[in-house]
């Protein structure tokens, strides 16, 4: 399903020396395969996210999503607008802190992008509400992020990120803020929801336990991925 090839990517700050931080990173990632990367802090973790879901590019690589050309060797293959339609509608994203909007209740919260995309609010309503059942918080519907608990307010960005059916779901530390039960929870039902929507998730993780319970779990050293 992601193809991605020989990434490279270095920074240059002003007045200091280049840094590579990717050297040519490899990955193929299966259709409902579960990844995990693990690695040391600075290892290129989150760079190597950001290039998957098309918010950064590198200085050289390719990515291939599902047949088609995304990235050519360091460029975009598609203008900004048919990017952002291509990552609004096949890619997911769930952050360590999930950025929920605190005035708005979750299932207000899960609903909002596709709101903003189609401006009809009951049909994005219906299906939060649908999808926020299947992942448990069906009694948290019209509850605010701050009346979740952080295990809760996690579920319900993983919700939002899966509210368009993306084919892919890019998380950084998803379990960052949760006590190791919630995580626990929290990776069974990403290794569930994978598998049932056949969606591929790549998750970053400083936590190597969990990181194990993935269908693959890959290593960042040294600007590769092992
Ligand atoms: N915009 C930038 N300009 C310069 N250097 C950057 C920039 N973004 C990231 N870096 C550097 O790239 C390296 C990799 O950062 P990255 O955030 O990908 O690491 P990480 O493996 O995700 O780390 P952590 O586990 O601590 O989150 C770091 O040394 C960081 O300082």
């Amino acid at each position: 399903m992601l193809e991605a090839r020989s990434i490279v990517k270095t920074y240059t700050i002003p007045g200091q020396e280049t840094i590579t931080i990717l050297r040519g990173v490899n990955l193929n990632v299966a259709a409902g395969e579960m990844v995990t990367i693990v690695g040391a802090s600075g290892s290129g973790k989150t760079t190597l996210l950001n290039m998957l879901g098309t918010l950064d590019t590198p200085d050289s690589g390719d990515i291939m999503f599902n047949g088609m050309p995304i990235l050519s060797n360091g460029g975009f293959t598609l203008n900004p607008k048919a990017l952002a339609s291509f990552r609004n509608t096949k890619i997911g994203f769930v952050f360590q802190f999930h950025h929920l909007l605190s005035d708005f209740s979750a299932a207000e919260n899960v609903a909002m992008p596709e709101f903003i995309a189609t401006g009809k609010l009951k049909p994005a309503i219906e299906k939060a509400e649908e999808l926020l059942q299947s992942l448990g918080l069906g009694n948290r519907l019209s509850h605010l992020p701050s009346e979740l608990s952080g295990g809760e307010q996690q579920r319900v960005a993983i919700a939002r990120a899966l509210m368009n059916s993306p084919m892919m779901v890019l998380a950084d530390e998803p379990s960052g803020n949760l006590d190791s039960k919630n995580s626990r929870i929290l990776y069974d039902l990403i290794a569930k929801l994978s598998k049932e929507h056949k969606t591929s998730f790549i998750i970053v993780t400083h936590n190597e336990e969990y990181a194990a319970t993935a269908d693959r779990c890959l290593s960042m050293e040294d600007g590769i991925l092992h």
